[in-house]
């Protein structure tokens, strides 16, 4: 008797895909195997699944450690750290996704730049008296992300959120230098911009779809600058977002250029035709973040161009070759907005005890906050990220709001929530190494903090003295007379990084050693 198919006689999916009756004794034979090795295989995946699912339980004797901070401030950086130390070939599987996300960087970058030159008419006239009414204003987030973010008004304490813009925008000089063009060469710049507009076309043209296919074309209201809110799993999604197209894409022509060797690997052809039009473009992408006007529009704070996108372009060679694959370093500089709260799990050896760490790195948006609050029951310790570098630079969510207010008005918050009176508190001081080249190019913290005053405006000055606002925070937000952990950090150093996390490991580790005793 023969063997019992997997294709029942009556349903219609099945009929259609019956075997035809041609079929030889041989090739039964063959595709019986087949079918069971597909549904050993299937049935492998769904143990897999449910291990997956049963790991992803917080069990006792986890630890569950939150990441909590303001957008930008660096906790999905520090994640990656975590994830470099606990479970570093994971890193490796997502490389190929980053290159999206670089890809993407670039091209925004680009664009802000471009689009911030042509409102100023491609020139940087010094001599121009601009009235209030002609200068682009920061005070409407579409002029923010066009780079005319000129600072508001100083805040005149910490924490006081009431100080909204009240200065005269643009035209602000921070005393970086300017030059005065003559008419001629102001022409002929202008000449060279209105040029390689026309030549990065194309590429800037590719922003949008590099952002609908790492967000799955979900946008999500109030992303200011033009960022893309991620969700939890994205890595996987994008490259089975990129083998979806790539079965739908038809055989190169015989006589069509090579496309670059990733091709072979499975790449995206979305991804692949941006890194074929960097290549192509790479001088005048070169050309464009040299030019005078470009570097003038930065020093006069015409236009704001974020640390990632300095790092990658400054890196542009490197970006634009052929073979580009983003190195770890790359991977940590890319910037990516997370939206809700992306888990992660982590097997740490704990001076031989291995233990689950479940890592909740959360969105940091004023809109994406309120998904935080279910995931404060059972947690055990927290790293509050809090970039100090930010002093100059207002909420994308909100410009009246100076950023380093806003994290301690959010300190203030997680210090006194009742949820989190037990839990393990670290603050990072994050952003050090940014805070140290502002303030050695010259910018006054005063000028953003009244209440700094005429103290120095050396390095150990500034961040002690943000210390100091944390420490008054959480003092006055201590009834259960916790310790508080600090730490001076730049998490995209990883020696540095990792040499802190392993400090917080312990300290994490002697607090839920202390706690399992009272159990
Ligand atoms: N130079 C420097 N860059 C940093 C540091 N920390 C983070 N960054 C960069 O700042 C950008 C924002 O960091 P993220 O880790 O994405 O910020 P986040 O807190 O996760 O932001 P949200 O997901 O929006 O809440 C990235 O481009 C990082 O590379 C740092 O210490 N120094
Ligand atoms: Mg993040």
């Amino acid at each position: 008797m023969r063997s019992p198919s997997l294709y029942s006689q009556d349903d219609p999916i099945s009929a259609a895909m019956k075997p035809p009756a041609t079929e030889s004794d041989a090739e039964r034979a063959a595709r019986l195997e087949a079918e069971a090795e597909a549904k050993r295989i299937s049935e492998q995946i769904d143990e897999d699944l449910r291990e997956e699912r049963e790991r992803m339980k917080k069990k006792k004797g986890d630890v569950k450690l939150l990441l909590l901070g303001q957008a930008e401030s660096g906790k999905s950086t520090l994640q990656k750290q975590f994830q470099l130390m606990y479970k570093p070939s994971s890193l490796d599987q997502e490389r190929a996704s980053w290159t999206t996300v670089i890809y993407f960087n670039v091209v925004h970058s680009l664009k802000q730049i471009l689009t911030t030159l042509e409102q100023w008419d491609d020139v940087l006239d010094d001599d121009i008296d601009m009235s209030p009414a002609d200068a682009p204003s920061y005070s409407t987030s579409k002029a923010r992300g066009n780079g005319f973010a000129d600072q508001p008004s100083p805040s005149t304490s910490l924490m006081d959120s009431s100080n909204g813009p009240k200065g005269s925008p643009g035209g602000y000089s921070d005393g970086t230098g300017s030059t005065s063009h003559s008419a001629s060469s102001r022409d002929a710049g202008a000449a060279q911009i209105a040029n390689l507009r026309q030549k990065l076309a194309p590429l800037v043209a590719a922003e949008s779809q590099l952002a609908d296919r790492l967000s799955g074309g979900i946008t999500v209201s109030g992303s200011g600058k033009g960022g893309v809110y991620v969700r939890s799993g994205w890595q996987a999604r994008t490259i089975e977002n990129a083998l979806g197209k790539m079965k739908s894409r038809r055989p190169p022509a015989t006589n069509e250029k090579k496309p670059r060797e990733s091709q072979e690997a499975g790449i995206d052809p979305l991804v692949q035709e941006v890194g074929r039009l960097l290549e192509l473009t790479e001088d005048d992408i070169h050309e464009l973040w040299s030019h005078p006007t470009v570097k003038g529009m930065i020093a006069k704070r015409r236009l704001k161009l974020d640390e990632w996108s300095e790092f990658f372009l400054r890196h542009i060679s490197r970006v634009a070759s052929p073979d580009y694959v983003p190195t770890t370093d790359d991977i940590l500089h890319a910037r990516i907005q997370t939206m809700g709260v992306a888990e992660h799990i982590f097997d740490v050896n704990i001076h031989g005890k291995l233990v689950t760490w479940h890592l909740f790195d959360v969105g940091g948006a004023r809109g994406q906050r309120h998904s935080w609050v279910p995931y404060f029951d059972d947690a055990n310790a927290i790293i509050f990220v809090a970039p100090v570098s930010a002093f100059d630079q207002y909420l994308e969510e909100d410009p009246r709001v100076n950023r380093i207010d806003d994290s301690l008005q959010l300190f203030t918050q997680v210090c006194s929530n009742a949820l989190l009176k037990s839990v393990h508190l670290v603050l990072f001081l994050n952003k050090t190494d940014l805070l140290r080249s502002k303030l050695d190019r010259g910018l006054k913290v005063r000028k953003y903090i009244t209440s700094f005053g005429e103290r120095s405006n050396d390095y150990e000055t500034v961040v002690q003295y943000f210390r100091a606002h944390f420490l008054q925070v959480h003092r006055r937000n201590n009834e259960n007379r916790r310790v508080l952990y600090t730490h001076f950090t730049s998490v995209v150093d990883t020696k540095a990084t990792q040499r802190i996390i392993g400090n917080v490991r312990d300290s994490i580790f002697r607090g839920y050693l202390q706690s399992a005793a009272l159990v």
